[in-house]
Parts: structure tokens; C-alpha cells; sequence
């Protein structure tokens, strides 16, 4: 009895050191555990001549020694001083496990808050899980983006991969240049129309919820409004929440859940094996039936009448690269709406949230911006891309709340790498945490958590303000559409949507919060799952004259 029990931790110790090289995939784990307990089972009867229920017994308790003794070395392992990132610092749990991770982004909502008390507390390099490592520092920042993406990406819920979650760096360069054709350049100015048809129907809107007395929750028309934008530029029009008052199929919502699903189960990969054989209802079902009919209606439409949308243009693959499979096809389309809607959505509202209560900021923005109008009321679009005051609003939003607070998590791989003069080992994840990074008085000086736009504009800089109190502004560390071979590449269309939108917004209204609205409760509202939530944002619009 005692030599199989030792027999059980040997075998527990071995195959911890087999599994730190090799980690096995969920099902293949419990393969392992399957085979092992069989063959102690049928080893009990055939040759122990123990009885079935014995064997049964015997087995049970071989199989949780098994399990009890090879979680404790894999914890001891851990926090010992021979594992490879001993020496950088982190909360015990963890360093102990990945969950401590999965607790921050779903239990609390409040990862962007504990990463940025860890940096002030222990410095650039965190230990945040047994092989993962958060960087916060500026000059960090080029050194991590150019390495690999690490597996995190592959906890995306979908059979094929968009061009974000594609690890291999020759499929990701050839995925992206068909993106590229889809959103920048000529393609960028063939969706200014359409743009300007939702600004329109947006303002309607406006109109007729103020002259109703009514005051407009200003969050849930700006997911409406971005939605359908992203269906006319995404897949030549589809979406009609904005006249619907209401997301009715709940695809806004859908599409949120798996962001936050990826954020979370990004950090267990393995997980997503078992989740996968989920039966998948309700609003996702509904999403992947409209992306699969507008993937066939692309495919069978002839060339010469190719729409001008990004889904129509991702597919329009060049020759000599492989032709998207159905699957990553629907990945695209998924992406289309996750990376342009919650972006904008949460850019522009920052952008309200901070003009609408300083009325100086608002005046001078209004100011810049009726010059950019013509007598009946045209904007000239090419002007309002260069507007300084707008820009540094626009800039300050995305620093201030940047949409994306959790950087995009990258790996050292089979090399290692050298980051800020120091060595980290092969296949660490690593990342920077961008909303702490943004918000650090090193980069952003004494007032980092107030929003000044004129930080942006060197000129006012030397001139009127207070000069300590807003330097240093340091560019290297504003990374809100990341950096290197896989930023944004939406970013130039972004803030063309963004300018021609609040350009239109801040033309026609003044903007007030509503009587209730506390600065501090609403902010203290922000969780962070990958992306933001919060409470619900209320507005008066006045018109102008
Ligand atoms: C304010 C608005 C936006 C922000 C702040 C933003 C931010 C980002 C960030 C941080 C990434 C890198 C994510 C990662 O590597 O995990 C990214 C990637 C991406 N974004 Fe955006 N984005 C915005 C708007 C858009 C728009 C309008 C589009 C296009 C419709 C777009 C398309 C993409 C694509 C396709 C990628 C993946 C690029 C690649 O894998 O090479 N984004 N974005």
C-alpha cells in the first residue's frame, strides 16, 4: 500500500516536470487522468484480485494524491526562488495563479485600479501571474509591442481567427494589409457620406427627445449611433437600432459579454477547449446568422459590384494570399463591430463627459469649431482633421479613459527578451498596463488624473499655464491605439468618426449634465473587463443660435 502511494507522488512529481515543458490541453490532461486510473483499476483487479468497489476506492484515492501532490508542487515551484521570475515582485496569488487575474477582471471589475496600486507600489515590473508580467514604464513600451502576441489572443470565442487574434506574424501581415485597403486611404473618405447621414438621423434624434422635455442618457444613444455607422461602413448597412430606440437583438450587449469573456478567459486559454462545446444561443446565434448571409451575399456577388464596405474588402483577397475561410471571415465581421463600436462609444463619451462641465473648455471648443462650418450649416471635412484645440480635446479623452486600459498582452517566446535593461526569461507574457501608464505623474506630470487638454499644445505650454504642473507629456507613453506591427489599424478612420461626429454635436448644442450628475460617483463608476462599464451618463442639449 505505502509503495504505491510513493509510487503516486513520483509519478505526480515527473509529470509536473513533463508538464512545465509540454502543457497538455485540457481534454488530453484528463486523457492522462483517465488512462492512469484505468490502468491502476484493471491492475487492482486483474492481478491485487481486490473487488470491484475496493479497486474503485483505491483508485479514487490514487487518482487525488495524484492530483493534491502535483497542485502542491506546482504552487511550491512557483513561489520558490528557482522559478525563472523569482525576482520580480506580485501578490502571492498571483504569482500562485492565473485566476487571481480572472478575480480582477470579473469579481472586481477593478483590474486598471490594483495594476496601477502594484506600479506605485513595487515599481515598473509586476509579477502578475506564474509566467506573466506587467511593465509600466514609458521607455518599455516599443521594446513590448514588437514582440510576439501570446496565447491570450486564442480565448477568442470563435472557430476561426480575425486578424487580431492570428498569431503567426506572416498570416497576421498579410490579413492586415487587406484591412489596411478596408480603412485607410481612399476607403477612409468613401465612408465620410454615410458618416454624415447617421450624424443627421443622430441629431434628429436629439432634437426630438429635447424638445420633449426629455433628458437623453447619453451612453445608450452613442451605442445606437456607432452601431449602425459600424453596419453601414461594415457591411453596407444592416443595423437600425438608432430607429429602433434599442439594441432589440442585443448584439451590443453579445459582443460586449465576449470581450469580457476574452479578457478573462484570455488568461486560462485551455478554457476555451471546453467552452467551445457550449451550445451557442440566443443573440450570438442571431449575430453569426447575419455575418454568415452577408458573407454568401459577398461571395456570390460578381466583382464589378463589389459594395464599398470593410467585410466586402477584407474578403477581396489579392493573388497569390489565401482567400479567408468562412470562419475567419465571421471572425472579421465579429471584429468589425467589437473594435470600432466600444471604442467609439467610450471616446466619445469621455469627450462629453469632460467638455460638458467646464464651460470655458466648451466655449473655446465651439469656437474652433463653427469656423470649420459654413453659412448653411456644411462642414468642411477636410478642416476639422486639423483643428488643435479639438485634437488635444480628443487626445486627452483617450489618455484620460483610454478604451483599451489593458494592454495587448505579448509574449518573450522561445528566446526571452531584454526589456528596460533587464532580462526576461523565454515564454513569459508580458504587457503594459496602459490606463496605469497613462495616468502616472512620470509621464504626465502632477495633475495626470485631471483632464487639460492644453498639455498637448506646446504652445500654451510655454505661455499661459503653470509649466510644472503639466509637464512632462510624454508621447511614448500614450498608447491608446497601441504601437508596432499590430496597432489599431482603424485609428486615422476612428478619429475621422470622431471629428465629424462631435464636430456636428458640439456645432448644434451646448451640452450640460444633467442637475444630478456627481463627477466623482461617475467616475468611481468605471470596471474595467477588457473594456469600460459604468453608470448611465445624462445630458441636456441646448441648441445655439
Ligand atoms: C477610438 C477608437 C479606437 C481605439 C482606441 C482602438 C484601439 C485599438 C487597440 C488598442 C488595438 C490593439 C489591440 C490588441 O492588439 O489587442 C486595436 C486593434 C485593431 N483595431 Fe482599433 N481602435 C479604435 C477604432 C477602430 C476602428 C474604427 C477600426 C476599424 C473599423 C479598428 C480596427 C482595428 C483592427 C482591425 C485591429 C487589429 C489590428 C491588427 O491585428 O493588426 N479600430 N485597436
Amino acid at each position: 500500500m505505502y509503495d504505491t502511494l510513493a509510487a503516486v507522488v513520483v509519478l505526480s512529481l515527473l509529470s509536473h516536470a513533463y508538464f512545465k515543458r509540454n502543457e497538455p490541453q485540457p481534454f488530453q490532461f484528463l486523457g492522462y487522468l483517465a488512462f492512469g486510473s484505468t490502468l491502476s483499476f484493471a491492475g487492482l483487479v486483474g492481478i491485487h484480485k481486490a473487488t470491484i468497489f475496493q479497486a474503485l476506492l483505491s483508485t479514487i484515492l490514487y487518482a487525488s494524491l495524484y492530483l493534491a501532490v502535483l497542485s502542491t508542487s506546482i504552487i511550491a515551484y512557483r513561489l520558490s526562488p528557482w522559478h525563472p521570475l523569482a525576482a520580480f515582485p506580485g501578490p502571492k496569488l498571483a504569482v500562485i495563479s492565473k485566476w487571481w487575474m480572472v478575480y480582477n477582471v470579473l469579481g472586481k471589475g477593478g483590474r486598471h485600479l490594483t495594476l496601477q496600486k502594484l506600479h506605485n507600489n513595487l515599481g515598473p515590473f509586476v509579477r502578475v501571474g506564474p509566467n506573466e508580467l506587467s511593465i509600466n514604464h514609458a521607455s518599455a513600451v516599443r521594446s513590448v509591442y514588437k514582440l510576439d502576441r501570446a496565447v491570450f489572443y486564442q480565448a477568442t470565442p470563435s472557430k476561426g481567427d480575425a486578424v487580431i487574434t492570428v498569431l503567426d506574424r506572416q498570416r497576421h501581415a498579410t490579413r492586415r494589409q487587406a484591412w489596411a485597403r478596408a480603412v485607410t486611404g481612399e476607403a477612409m473618405y468613401s465612408y465620410i457620406p454615410p458618416t454624415q447621414r447617421r450624424i443627421k438621423q443622430f441629431l434628429e434624434i436629439i432634437q426630438q427627445q429635447t424638445s420633449a422635455g426629455k433628458k437623453v442618457i447619453l451612453d445608450h444613444w452613442l451605442s445606437l449611433f456607432f452601431m449602425d455607422l459600424m453596419g453601414d461602413m461594415g457591411f453596407s448597412g444592416g443595423f437600425e437600432t438608432m430607429k429602433a430606440g434599442e439594441d432589440k437583438d442585443g448584439w451590443i450587449d453579445i459582443l460586449g459579454k465576449g470581450v469580457m469573456f476574452t479578457a478573462a478567459m484570455g488568461q486560462l486559454p485551455w478554457l476555451k477547449t471546453i467552452m467551445m462545446l457550449l451550445p451557442q444561443r440566443g443573440p450570438i446565434e442571431s449575430f453569426q446568422n447575419f455575418t454568415h448571409d452577408k458573407i454568401l451575399e459577398i461571395q456570390k456577388s460578381p466583382k464589378k459590384d463589389m459594395r464599398q464596405d470593410i467585410l466586402s474588402t477584407v474578403m477581396d483577397h489579392r493573388p497569390g494570399s489565401t482567400p479567408l475561410t468562412l470562419d475567419e471571415a465571421a471572425a472579421d465581421s465579429a471584429l468589425i463591430v467589437v473594435a470600432a463600436t466600444d471604442t467609439g462609444i467610450q471616446t466619445a463619451l469621455s469627450f462629453v463627459r469632460y467638455i460638458c462641465v467646464d464651460q470655458e473648455k466648451q466655449r473655446r471648443l465651439q469656437k474652433e469649431i463653427d469656423e470649420v462650418f459654413d453659412q448653411t450649416g456644411e462642414l468642411d471635412v477636410k478642416a476639422v482633421m486639423h483643428l488643435p484645440y479639438f485634437d488635444a480635446c480628443i487626445q486627452e479623452s483617450l489618455r484620460i479613459m483610454p478604451p483599451g486600459p489593458f494592454g495587448p498582452p505579448k509574449t518573450t517566446g522561445e528566446t526571452g527578451a531584454r526589456i528596460l535593461d533587464t532580462w526576461i526569461p523565454p515564454s513569459t507574457t508580458v504587457h503594459v498596463p496602459v490606463f496605469a501608464l497613462h495616468r502616472d505623474p512620470a509621464n504626465f506630470g502632477p495633475l495626470a488624473d485631471t483632464f487639460i487638454p492644453e498639455r498637448w499644445l506646446e504652445s500654451e505650454i510655454t505661455s499661459t499655464l503653470d509649466k510644472q504642473k503639466l509637464l512632462p507629456c510624454n508621447r511614448e507613453a500614450f498608447v491608446p491605439f497601441s504601437t508596432g506591427y499590430s496597432s489599431c489599424i482603424g485609428k486615422q478612420l476612428a478619429q475621422q468618426n470622431l471629428k465629424i461626429f462631435l464636430a456636428y454635436l458640439f456645432h448644434a448644442y451646448e451640452i450640460l449634465p444633467s442637475s444630478d450628475f456627481n463627477a466623482k460617483e461617475f467616475d468611481a463608476s468605471y470596471k474595467e473587463y477588457g473594456l469600460w462599464t459604468h453608470d448611465p451618463f445624462k445630458v441636456k442639449f441646448i441648441p445655439r443660435q
